[in-house]
């Protein structure tokens, strides 16, 4: 399931960047998180990521607050996560997750692995599936990051832009 136009990145070997971090989980855990996200697509795709910690990369990744100036500002605990732009230069492929949600490496609150992995879909290029198994599914599941798999639509769309 592609999104709209197909947007989809020039080249396979792909940078990012953690801007800043959450009070909710101890700086290694984001990183830990984050990068067990880029590996659900990386193990299916010959995309490669990695991660530099300062200048421009493809996609930076942050935690934002409210109105964070571009056109869709978070809404406090619960409701809107996080969202992701489609591949494309400067805001094109970043992540931005809502600061006020409650962050964590496990079940509680919402986990920043599965919610990177589904964001991390969209600056990839997917839009959303209907098969209520796969990542790219609009709903928020915890899946613990050892048992997390792939649904074959998942792999089917991201092997359809990248192969
Ligand atoms: O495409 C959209 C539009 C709506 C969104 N709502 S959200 O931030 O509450 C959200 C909902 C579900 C997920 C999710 C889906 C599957 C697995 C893990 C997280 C992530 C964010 C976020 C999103 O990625
Ligand atoms: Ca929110
Ligand atoms: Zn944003
Ligand atoms: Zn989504």
């Amino acid at each position: 399931v592609l999104t709209q136009g197909h947007p989809k990145w020039s080249t396979n070997d792909l940078t990012y960047r953690i801007i800043n971090r959450t009070p909710d989980m101890r700086p290694a855990d984001v990183d830990k998180a984050i990068k067990q996200a880029f590996e659900v697509w990386s193990n299916v795709t010959p995309l490669t990521f990695r991660r530099i910690e300062d200048g421009e990369a493809d996609i930076m990744i942050s935690f934002q607050y409210r109105d964070h100036g571009d056109n869709s500002p978070f809404d406090g605990p619960n409701g809107i996560l996080a969202h992701a732009f489609q591949p494309g230069p400067r805001i094109g492929g970043d992540v931005h997750f809502d600061e006020e949600e409650t962050w964590t490496k496990d079940s509680r609150g919402y986990s920043l692995f599965n919610v990177a992995a589904h964001e991390l879909g969209h600056s990839l290029g997917l839009s959303h599936s209907t098969d209520p198994g796969a990542l790219m599914f609009p709903t928020y599941t915890y899946v613990d990051p050892k048992e997390f798999h792939l649904h074959q639509d998942d792999i089917n769309g991201i092997q359809a832009i990248y192969g």
